[in-house]
């Protein structure tokens, strides 16, 4: 595991409690309060600071800036170029959420658009990542309805592609630069079943990414930490609502020790050229 991660989970949520990073979050109307919630719990500090006129401005203060197309408009591209210009410009990394791309033309647009803008993650469900690798899809609006494990080899190209480490969430999660690659299991199938989590996971990504030297490294650490919080919260909660508040509280609950003990990341071996 050592040379495919150099930091593990449980010290990247040490540093990130420790000195709680700044994350800009252009994400969806759905998401917003759900996410900001997220990163609370988790121990980041979130803004959702979306306008073109100040989005610039504000991801050169910030520790890394997340980009979520799930409620698309004219205006929220505009206030994602300027937040990604602005990111860019003070060395600071960003996340690309490509919700929906396989729903409508503007969507696969956007979503392409903004991969070749150099995320240094992308993180969405198989059905997305996908779509994105430019491959047959099955999601059905903002759900996904497609394996992980069909989506692998896809998600190992788009990473080539695009220079980004990709995420893609499922029952069992897939994380790959190209080259490396793990999974990571746990969590609950309650999960899908509350509306916004995956994009607050796209948020804590980049509050990972904001204190992690590699964002292979973030992508893992925020992954893990959902699974093993995940698969607390299932075991206090009695469905889907309950389990959304047992999930804050385990967000909050678990130790860096906790979450290096209960992470279960998996190397997968490199595909040969
Ligand atoms: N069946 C499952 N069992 C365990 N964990 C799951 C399952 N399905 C999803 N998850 C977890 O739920 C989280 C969100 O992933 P998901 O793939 O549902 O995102 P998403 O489709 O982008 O969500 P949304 O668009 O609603 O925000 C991830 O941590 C993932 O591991
Ligand atoms: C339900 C929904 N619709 C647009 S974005 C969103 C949140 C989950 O992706
Ligand atoms: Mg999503």
């Amino acid at each position: 595991m050592k040379d495919v991660i150099s930091q593990t989970p449980g010290p990247l949520l040490q540093a990130l409690r420790a000195e709680p990073p700044l994350v800009q979050c252009i994400t969806n109307y759905v998401a917003m309060n759900i996410a900001a919630n997220v990163l609370l719990a988790a121990g980041a500090s979130p803004a959702m600071v979306s306008d073109a006129e100040e989005a610039g401005e504000f991801a050169r203060i910030a520790g890394a800036l997340t980009c979520n197309i799930g409620t698309l408009s004219a205006p929220f591209l505009a206030g994602m170029r300027a937040a990604i210009e602005g990111a860019q410009d003070a060395g600071r990394p960003w996340v690309l959420d490509p919700v929906a791309c396989q729903a409508t033309a503007l969507r696969r647009r956007a979503a392409a658009d903004l991969a070749a803008l150099n995320p240094a993650i992308i993180r969405g469900n198989a059905s997305e990542i996908l779509s994105l690798a430019g491959e047959a899809s099955n999601g059905q609006g903002v759900d996904g309805r497609d394996p992980v494990a069909v989506a692998e080899a896809g998600a190992r190209r788009l990473a080539e592609l695009s220079g980004a480490v990709v995420a893609v969430t499922g029952e069992v999660d897939f994380v790959t630069d190209g080259a490396r690659a793990v999974r990571i299991a746990g969590g609950s199938p309650w999960m899908p079943l509350n509306t916004a989590l995956g994009c607050s996971l796209t948020c804590l990504c980049g509050a990972y990414a904001a204190v992690a030297g590699d964002p292979f490294d973030a992508a893992v650490g925020a992954l893990a930490h959902y699974a093993v919080a995940g698969t607390r919260a299932h075991q206090a909660a009695d469905g889907p609502g309950s389990f959304g508040v047992h999930f804050l509280d385990a967000l909050h609950a678990v130790t860096p020790e906790a979450l290096d003990a209960g992470a279960k990341i998996a190397l997968v071996a490199a595909v040969p050229a």
